[in-house]
């Protein structure tokens, strides 16, 4: 059978994020049908007895491990004597609870083994929407990972809100990744790669290696697969998993659930000539994006859920997007939609004229200082003349520029047709001297 490869790079280029080149830091993630039998629910017991092995032996190599780990569910099932994963959300909380901590005793049974302490850290999407939540969450890692304990992560799902789940545990294992600048994840599946269509039912489906760009992928792979009947992942949710943890600079391999495949991939990696093609064995390879996104524009594009949206005018999109990066001023929004509360995040969009259509099209994102009903009444307005409508002003801008992302560079500025409520002072708040 031969393999696709959706680009022939060099080695991947290591994370630039990265402290410490001669240790690496790597997530394993492994979703609840690699922990329990799909049918009994009976915890797989040789996958887990050699996921800690694995872990003893790439720990005494001098890397840093973290295990995203899902199974709470799965393993509350068998306890309860309960023969299906529940619909109603409170009862899957409910089989959740009662089954994490079946499953960290589980884990700490085995890692017990070998006198490897380990430490239960659970998440949910609202905690790390939160700056000072999420700082204290990458403190509580580095630390963990100081004292050489092993973090299990998993959602918090007793608190998780069913509108702002995680749900799937792909995607909290590249926001985990991103958190403890992981040079590796690992997606360990039931399945050994991505293929270019589903191999169980299209004998023509090729292996797909090496991925250099996720967004490439679209044209070229069909996935449909929506998960097992215990897990909430798929394909679906690896690939937006691995194109969150990509973008921090993390090498994301989608492989078999059979653990000792772990040190294998990684020697095949270390083995690989530079500036020669790079062709791995097993798994899918997704390489780390060359501009790896600092933190804090990372935390904003992924971490955070949008609330609302402003529009921006003509002049304000060439000022964000001018080299100086200005902030975003209320002079420059033409309009604003959606329920939001400072300190959110909304999505940055313009409307431009294109093919006698007007588009609606996105900037970026950000974290905004002012209300949804507060930008209503400042919109349009000069800096100056906050105070006068609100009655007190919070900050000179509407969104601070280092609170402000970029995600579409493509913009041609002469098509965009805001050009404001008022034009009133606009060019003159959003020129790049007054960009603080
Ligand atoms: N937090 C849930 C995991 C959610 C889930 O199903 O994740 P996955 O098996 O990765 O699709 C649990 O521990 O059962």
């Amino acid at each position: 059978m031969t393999t696709a490869r959706i680009s022939t790079p060099p080695l991947p280029p290591t994370n630039p994020r990265r402290t410490n080149p001669t240790s690496l830091t790597i997530v394993l993630k492994l979703g609840t049908t690699s922990i329990c039998d799909e049918q009994t629910h009976l915890p797989k017991l040789s996958t887990l007895s050699l996921l800690v092995e694995t872990i003893v032996h790439l720990r005494s190599a001098g890397h840093k491990i973290v295990v995203v780990s899902s199974g709470a569910v799965g393993v509350g099932l068998r306890r309860l004597g309960l023969d299906r994963r529940p619909k109603h959300l409170a009862v899957k909380q409910a089989v959740a609870a009662v089954g994490q901590g079946r499953l960290m005793a589980l884990y700490d049974g085995l890692f017990a083994q070998f006198d490897v302490p380990i430490a239960q850290v659970l998440l949910t999407r609202e905690n790390l929407a939160e700056r000072t939540q999420y700082l204290n969450a990458c403190n509580t890692f580095k630390e963990l990972l100081l004292m050489n304990v092993v973090p299990i992560v998993n959602e918090n799902d007793t608190v998780s809100n069913a509108e702002i789940r995680f749900g799937d545990n792909d995607t909290l294992s590249a926001i985990t990744a991103g958190m403890v600048n992981a040079d590796y994840l690992f997606l360990m599946t039931d399945v050994d790669c991505l293929y270019t269509d589903n191999p169980k039912t299209n004998p023509d489906a090729r292996p797909v290696r090496v991925v250099e760009d996720v967004g490439e992928l679209r044209d070229k792979v069909t996935v449909s697969s929506p998960g097992s009947h215990l897990g909430t992942g798929g394909m679906v949710t690896k690939l937006v998993a691995a194109d969150l943890a990509t973008a921090a600079g993390c090498t994301t391999i989608i492989t078999l659930s059979h653990p000792p495949l772990i040190p294998t991939i990684l020697a095949e990696i270390q083995s690989h000539t530079p500036n020669t093609p790079f062709c791995p064995t097993h798994g899918t390879h997704f390489l780390p994006r060359p501009n790896a996104m600092m933190d804090r524009k990372w935390w904003i594009l992924h971490g955070l859920k949008s609330f609302g949206a402003i529009y921006l005018d003509k002049g304000a999109v060439r000022a964000v997007m001018n080299r100086h990066r200005s902030s975003l001023f209320a002079a420059g929004v033409a309009r604003v939609e959606g329920t939001f509360n400072a300190q959110q995040c909304v999505r940055l969009l313009t409307i431009i004229h294109k093919n006698d259509t007007e588009t609606v099209i996105e900037i970026g994102k950000g974290l905004v200082n002012y209300s949804f009903a507060e930008c209503l009444r400042i919109k349009g307005h000069k800096s100056s003349e906050i105070e006068g409508l609100l009655g007190y002003v919070d900050s000179g801008c509407v969104v601070h520029r280092d609170n402000l992302v970029i995600t579409n560079r493509d913009v041609d500025v002469e098509s965009i047709v805001l050009e404001g409520v008022s034009r009133r002072g606009s060019e003159e708040d959003n020129s790049p001297v007054a960009s603080g």
